[in-house]
Parts: C-alpha cells; structure tokens; sequence
C-alpha cells in the first residue's frame, strides 16, 4: 500500500486531518496524492509533500478517478459528507464507483479508515486483485 488518495468535503476535513494526524508515522513513507484543499491542508499537518491535483468541485475527483483506472493508487480514504449535497455530486458518485471497479479499498468514514489502517494485510504488503477487463475492451474497441 505504497500510494493512498486522500479526500476530504469540507464538513469533514477537520475529522480527516486528525485521523490522518493519528496515524502520522504510517503516512510518512506513503505517497500521497489528493483534491487540492484536502492536499494542501494535509501537507501542512502532516510536514510532508503532497500531489495536490484540482480542488474537488473543479475535477479533483475526477482525477484522483483516473489515476484508480491507471493503477496508480492502492486506497483511496474518501471522507463525504452525507449531510451536506456537493455542485459537483456525480464526479463524487463516479469516483467511488472506479474504486469499487478496480477493487481499490475504500474507506468513507474513519471507523472503516482504522480497520483498513490496522489490518494484517497492510503490513503484508497487501496485493490485491486486479480484475481482467480484457474482454470488455474488446467490446468496446469492435
Ligand atoms: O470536493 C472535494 C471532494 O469531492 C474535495 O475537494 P477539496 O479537497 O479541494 O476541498
């Protein structure tokens, strides 16, 4: 679990950023990759650099969506606010489904964010299944 997407709505930076405080010694050596206002507050508490892509409402998510479908990152802890509607709701939706489409954990809140954090698995360098599109690719390519 080498690279980890981090996201945060507004109403929830503050619990991420003490979640991610928490645990500052397991982000050390982790690559982080983030929407911009999450990153740059991430960066700062965590005195760390941090991939700063858009800000969320300007194609953050979409991004950090794009680089799931490239392979390019092992866990995406995505704190949304579910009492709060965002202008931008179907890029959250669409990034949430690329996870779950690439088999990527996912974590929405941070009693999901500790199990995956404390999990054997991670220690174990965690491999998971990538699954074969192959033939939807053909599909798609006829
Ligand atoms: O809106 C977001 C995720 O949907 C987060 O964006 P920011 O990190 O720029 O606030």
């Amino acid at each position: 679990m080498k690279t980890i997407a981090l996201v945060a709505h507004d109403g929830k930076k503050a619990e991420l950023l003490a979640w991610v405080k928490q645990h500052a010694d397991f982000f050390q050596d982790k690559q982080l990759v983030a929407t911009g206002t999450t990153g740059r507050l991430l960066s700062e508490a965590l005195h760390k650099d941090v991939l700063c892509l858009a800000s969320g409402p300007l194609g953050g998510d979409q991004q950090i969506g794009a680089l799931i479908a490239e392979q390019k990152i092992d866990w995406l802890v995505f704190f949304w606010d579910p009492l709060s509607s965002q202008p931008h709701d179907p890029d959250v939706k669409a990034l949430i489904r690329l996870a779950v489409v690439w088999n990527i954990p996912v974590a929405c809140n941070k009693a999901t964010a500790d199990f995956i954090l404390t999990s054997a698995l991670v220690g174990q360098d965690y491999q998971r299944t990538v699954p074969d599109f192959s033939s939807h690719n053909n599909r798609l390519t006829k």
